[in-house]
């Protein structure tokens, strides 16, 4: 790969005799990998090998993805760059708490955090740009998350919605990307020697932001996918030198993760517990990854006013008429949500997102449609195989008639709306009419496989 001279010339000093390693790294190919979703993780994946395990990562394995499989498909596999996963990891939230992903698309980090969060307490994950969001929702409601709302807020638009209301936040943030100029080739395009220090000031603003959002004694985990000291020991020195009630915690190093270098900020020996991801060292692309903890304090974080549900008689009843049906627990009223035709399920105790732009306030059951309710494929990939009644199971190549948009036969399956299973995976819902299949797939998804 052709780096600029003043890239060369930046790291051979900086790394001194590691720098031709690093430097030689460049040419070779960018190490992939993906994630299997432990929401749905009844079954193993049929077309991707479980056989090369990430270290540091208890769902993430070495491979590349295919897109036009079953496995991608139902959300049961998310493709990921490895040295990504240890951010998620790092950042490990628990059930029950309230998390944010502050710079969230595509979602890699957002599908992560929610793999440790089992549907419950509420994970916000906000994207600035408004077309990456809504990519952002898609792979949301691929990976059938129950408890993730995704905004489409500048940081310091949301910062007056949540104050000190978060346990966890994280800040993917938009950087200069040196570590991915394997994967995306036309990055190092865009490299000037003074992108790295235009980046750290936006950077700075986002963690401002990011720390009003912070409850006291929360957690902030910071990442950038670049080797530019400004972009990372230096902003976290000036979180340190900022912020008298912030502290670093210690991240655990796999073998081949470097700790952060005090000497490329202002020597602060605090530096040395955050992470560094060199591709010379590890299978996996550049990253930066700190965790930093906020004092916790003894005022107690006033509750904010929770959404109210919305719905009126009428949709209510159109909605149980196909609900009663299909799930085997219902969903309480008082968490479904209108949102113009469309019905969704709010995460339990949603703060009132009326001044937010919200892409999608939980989870898509399905839409109104003249006097009945269509229900949704993000409702089918939400849920377990156990959560639904009369599922029908079907073979990989019903799946694949089904995901090209074409009808099939079943036997002895009753009329009406039923979840449609295949490899214990739900795939979506189908309408059986006389024993024929109708396909309610959605036309903007269909696509062929070719055998
Ligand atoms: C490194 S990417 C995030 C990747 C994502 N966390 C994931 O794991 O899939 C950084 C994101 O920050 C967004 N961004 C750009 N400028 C921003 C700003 N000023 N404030 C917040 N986010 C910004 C970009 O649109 C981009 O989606």
């Amino acid at each position: 790969m052709q780096l600029p001279e003043a890239f060369i010339k930046k790291y051979s000093k900086l790394l001194g005799e590691e720098a031709p390693a690093f430097l030689q790294s460049f040419d070779e190919e960018a190490t992939r990998g993906f994630r299997v979703n432990p929401l749905k993780a009844q079954t193993k994946p049929l077309d991707h090998s479980i056989e090369d395990a990430i270290p540091y990562c208890p769902f993430g394995y070495y491979g590349s993805v295919s897109g036009k499989t079953l496995d991608h498909q139902s959300g049961l596999i998310y493709s990921q760059e490895p040295s990504a996963m240890y951010v998620g990891e790092v950042a490990h939230p628990q059930p029950g708490d309230k998390v944010l992903d502050l710079c969230a698309a595509p979602g890699g980090k957002t599908t992560h955090l929610a793999s440790y969060m089992n549907q419950s307490g509420l994970l916000v994950s906000n994207e600035i740009n408004r077309k990456r969001a809504g990519i952002l929702a898609e792979n949301v409601e691929r990976f059938g998350l129950q408890n993730t709302i995704v905004t489409n807020e500048s940081p310091d638009t949301l910062e007056k919605h949540f104050p000190e209301y978060f346990d966890v936040v994280v800040v993917d943030a938009p950087c200069s990307g040196e570590g991915m100029f394997r994967k995306d080739h036309e990055a190092v395009q865009y490299w000037t020697p003074e992108y790295p220090l235009s980046c750290a000031n936006r950077q700075k603003k986002i963690l401002q932001s990011a720390l009003k959002m912070l409850k006291p004694g929360g957690r902030l985990v910071y990442s950038t996918c670049t080797f530019a000291p400004e972009e990372d020991e230096q902003n976290i020195a000036w979180l340190l030198q900022t912020y008298s009630d912030l502290w670093v915690l210690p991240i655990k190093k796999y073998p081949g993760m470097d700790d952060g270098r005090p000497e490329w900020a202002d020597n602060n020996p605090e530096l040395a517990k955050t992470s560094r991801i060199f591709p010379h060292k590890m299978r996996g692309e550049g990253h930066f990854i700190a965790q930093l903890q906020k004092q916790p304090s003894e005022s107690t974080v006033k509750d904010l006013k929770p959404q109210k549900s919305n719905v009126s008689k009428a949709q209510k009843q159109d909605w149980h008429k196909v609900a009663d049906k299909l799930l085997v627990n219902p969903i309480e009223d008082a968490r479904l949500l209108a949102f113009g035709d469309y019905l969704y399920a709010m995460p339990g105790n949603l703060p009132d997102l009326t001044k937010l732009q919200v892409i999608r306030p939980g989870v898509n059951l399905g839409v109104f449609k003249k006097n009945r309710f269509e229900p949704s494929l993000p409702l089918a990939l939400s849920f377990k195989p156990t959560d639904f009644q009369k599922p029908v199971l079907i073979t990989q190549e019903q799946w694949q008639n089904y995901v090209h948009g074409d009808t099939f036969s079943v036997v002895d399956v009753e009329n009406g709306w039923h979840v449609l299973i295949s490899h214990e995976l739900t795939v979506g819902f189908g309408k059986v009419v006389n024993g024929v299949v109708k396909n309610f797939y959605p036309k903007k998804l269909r696509f062929e496989i070719k055998n």
